[in-house]
Parts: C-alpha cells; sequence; structure tokens
C-alpha cells in the first residue's frame, strides 16, 4: 500500500500542533519518524489513523482519500500498535487477536473456522501461540507488544502504524519487536526515539521539530551531526557500522557545541520528499 500525506495540519484551539505535513510511505517501505518529544509524531499519526481529523490537507491510500472511505474500511486497511498502555479489561490472549477481525465481521457475526486459523497463524508468526490462553495482563512488555502486533496480522492490514512500539522495553526486547516488524515487510510508518534503532531498521527517515517535517531520506543521509545537532541539540559522532554498515550514533553529553567533533561530510543531507 501507497500512503500519502500531502499538507496536513491540524490545531488545537488557536494552537497549531502539525503544520503542512508532507510525506509518503512507499509500498513495503518501514519509514521512521523521528523527532524531539512534543514535536508532532503521535499527533500525526493520530491524524493518519483517523483518532483525530486534519483541519486541512488530505491522507491517501494508494490514491484513495482516506476520508472518503469509511471508519471500518480505514480499520481493514490500517492497524495500529501504540506504545504499551494499561488496557481498561483483561481479555485472553487468544480474544485481543481475534479483535483484528472486528472490521471484517457484523457486530452479529460469530468467529469463523478462518478468523480462528487466522488467529492461530498470527500467533504462531509473533512466538506466542502457546499463551494463546493466557490474560493479556499477566504478560510482560515485550510480549504485549507481540501479541498487538499478532493483532494487527490478525486484522490483515496493509498498512501498519507504530507510536512508539518499543518504548518501556529491555534492548533485547526492542530488537526483536523490531525484527518481527521489518520481517512482517508489510507498509509501515513508525515514530521512534531511538535513533540507532531507527538507523537500523528504517528504509527512510521523516525528521519532524515544532510539528513541521524537517527533512526527509535514508538514515545514512539524515543521520548527521550537523542535523542532529539542529533537531535535538546534542553533540554526537555518526560512524558507519562495520558490522551492520548502518550509522551508528553516539551522543556526546556536556560537550557545549560541535567545536570538539570533526566535521565529517555534513554537506550532503537528506530532500525534501
Ligand atoms: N489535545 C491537546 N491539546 C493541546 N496541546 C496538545 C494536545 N495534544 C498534543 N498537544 C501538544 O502538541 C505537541 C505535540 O504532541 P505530540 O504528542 O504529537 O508530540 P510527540 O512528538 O509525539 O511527543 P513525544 O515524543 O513526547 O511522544 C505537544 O506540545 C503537546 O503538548
Amino acid at each position: 500500500m501507497n500512503v500519502s500525506v500531502e499538507g496536513v495540519s491540524y490545531s488545537v484551539q488557536d494552537k497549531r500542533l502539525i503544520d503542512s505535513i508532507l510525506l509518503h510511505v512507499r509500498k513495503g517501505e518501514l519509514v521512521g519518524l523521528i523527532g524531539p518529544n512534543g514535536s508532532g509524531k503521535s499527533t500525526l499519526l493520530k491524524n493518519i489513523y483517523r483518532v483525530l481529523q486534519p483541519d486541512s490537507g488530505r491522507i491517501s491510500i494508494d490514491g484513495q482519500n482516506l476520508h472518503s472511505i469509511s471508519h471500518r474500511e480505514t480499520a481493514r486497511q490500517i492497524a495500529v500498535v501504540s506504545q504499551e498502555a494499561p488496557v481498561a479489561f483483561d481479555f485472553f490472549v487468544k480474544d485481543m487477536v481475534m479483535m483484528g477481525r472486528n472490521p471484517h465481521k457484523k457486530w452479529y457475526q460469530p468467529d469463523s473456522g478462518e478468523d480462528l486459523r487466522l488467529v492461530e497463524q498470527a500467533l504462531e508468526r509473533v512466538g506466542m501461540l502457546q499463551d494463546a490462553g493466557r490474560s493479556f495482563s499477566t504478560l510482560s512488555g515485550g510480549e504485549k507488544q507481540r501479541v498487538l502486533i499478532a493483532r494487527a496480522l490478525a486484522q490483515q492490514a496493509k498498512f501498519l502504524i507504530l507510536d512508539e512500539p518499543t518504548n518501556h522495553l529491555d534492548i533485547k526486547h526492542q530488537l526483536q519487536i523490531m525484527d518481527l516488524v521489518k520481517g512482517l515487510n508489510i507498509t509501515s510508518l513508525a515514530a521512534l526515539h531511538d535513533l540507532n534503532i531507527a538507523a537500523c531498521y528504517c528504509d527512510r527517515l521523516v525528521v519532524m521539530k515544532d510539528g513541521k517535517v524537517i527533512v526527509t531520506g535514508p538514515p545514512e543521509e539524515i543521520l548527521k551531526p550537523e542535523l542532529l545537532f539542529t533537531i535535538f541539540e546534542v553533540a554526537t559522532e555518526v560512524v558507519r557500522h562495520p558490522i551492520t554498515g548502518k550509522p551508528s550514533i553516539t551522543f556526546l553529553p556536556e560537550m557545549s557545541g560541535m567545536e570538539n567533533i570533526s566535521p565529517k561530510d555534513w554537506t550532503s543531507g537528506g530532500s525534501h520528499d
């Protein structure tokens, strides 16, 4: 699925939270949305998954205006995995995943054999089938995220939105979740805080600051000390990692500016999409 966000703005009262956002996610890409706290990442994602209604602009999936299709159809096409949040009611793991089938069914329709097969297959894919009968609230943070990804798989969504999916997870589970997401090969847009994880897994990055998209491009073009200093106001050293071949960022705390960092090739930054 190709996703386009063109000129999308959203305000609360007189405060513009996101301003004239332009971004594209191409079929099969994993695009990382990065930016400081409060830069508008979650607000943008909520506009895309229709929890919020943009003031202006257009969001389209495969060329079709998202606001011209029903919420039910949107729910078939777009799945959301957000950071681990407490759930109001406890459910069995298999029932959480079965919720992914809801947009495909009428409210009175019982679960079909096909629904059960898809739920089982999704749990198998995330390595949680043996936990199908457990209650969701007893799972660890990483296990919960895997179940939420299984729900997205059962939903058979063509576009996956992830809002800080690895928040609160230890490093092993952060990598496990990102490996899983990457391996799905579903068109995905993920708000991420960890820049090294973004560098390792994302095909392209979209950088936000103060409600605006500042620049987009492949990680190796975006993740350069000068840009990182402008966006995050921290000094960094960035090298190409000898094993992964991806940019590897070391943050340099307590440094007052850029003067102690040997400027590498900072000139060829990313481009606006
Ligand atoms: N309903 C609201 N009313 C007023 N301001 C809001 C509202 N929702 C969000 N904001 C403000 O909009 C800005 C963007 O918030 P948002 O949550 O989108 O940022 P973010 O980039 O996702 O941040 P973080 O990285 O901290 O999760 C913040 O300054 C936030 O306080």
